[in-house]
């Protein structure tokens, strides 16, 4: 399998519109690769929380559009990053969307551990409540957004759910790119699982960002990484090496299930 990361530079200076247009061409440029990846935001940029609601879309809005027929023309699996949706109940969400190569919907991921504390995405966003995974060329692929990566149990869960691999969009801030790096490692060893996880470049919001899009290994082993700027990370996986890494290695067989947090 054959992944591009696209580490897209979002500069305030582009319109959302002419960056939604270059994105869909660097999208068709990627037809030797079966699955291809966006960073969470895009549109906006991760820290734009003050653009969030006036740039939010309806589901199957504009950005849907764009890269439904993107994926379709190309006839690649897009993981098109995420979008400040607008629910019909008026709520946003940070949701991701995931194509088939045909064009049509995939995966539909809403963010569940929203960024901020008690500012910022935190609070203008609605949180998700549903793990997703879906099958991607005879591969189990599970979906999380950027700060869901601090959050272990969301990959456990994944794993129980059948993953096999995790697809991650983010914004992550180059202040705490040590982190990202090690966590994206982290959640790799510990699920025995491929991690590809796609940032951005660029300032958004006054927050310069990581870039150091990173595709690790089931055994923890970092196959590809970014520099900081944008670009197109390629990498080529054989997805047959979670099944022998945890064949071989079989530390999740010995979890203890049902252990209780200790009563205080
Ligand atoms: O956890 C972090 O350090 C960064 C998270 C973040 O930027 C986000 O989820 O948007």
């Amino acid at each position: 399998m054959r992944a591009s990361l696209i580490q897209i530079g979002v500069d305030e200076d582009e319109s959302v519109d002419s960056r939604r247009r270059r994105v869909a061409a660097l999208v068709r440029d990627q037809d030797d690769a079966d699955l291809v990846v966006l960073p969470e935001l895009w549109t906006t940029g991760a820290f734009a929380f003050e653009s969030f609601a006036e740039a939010a879309e309806p589901l199957e809005g504009a950005t849907y559009e764009a890269m439904a027929k993107a994926a379709s023309d190309t006839g690649v699996w897009l993981h098109a990053g995420s979008i400040p949706e607008r629910d019909p109940d008026g709520t946003l969400y940070n949701t991701s969307l995931v194509f088939s190569p045909s064009g049509d919907l995939a995966a539909v991921y809403r963010k569940i551990h929203r960024f901020g504390f008690d500012k910022g995405e935190a609070v203008l966003m609605g949180a998700g409540s549903d793990l997703v995974t879906l099958r991607l060329s005879e591969t189990t692929v599970g979906i999380a957004t950027c700060y869901d990566l601090r959050f272990p149990e969301l990959f456990r869960g994944l794993v129980d759910a059948g993953a096999e691999m995790f697809v991650l969009s983010a914004g992550w801030p180059e202040r705490r790119r040590s982190h990202w790096t090690l966590l994206a490692q982290a959640r790799a060893v510990e699920n025995q699982a491929y991690v590809l996880a796609c940032g951005t470049a660029g300032t958004h919001a006054g927050v310069p960002q990581a870039g150091h899009s990173i595709v690790v290994d089931p055994w923890g082993e970092v196959l590809a990484e970014a520099g900081p700027d944008e670009e197109v990370l390629t990498v080529d996986l054989d997805p047959t090496r979670v099944a022998t890494t945890r064949e071989q290695f079989p530390a999740l067989k010995d979890r203890l299930l049902g252990l209780e947090t200790p009563r205080r």
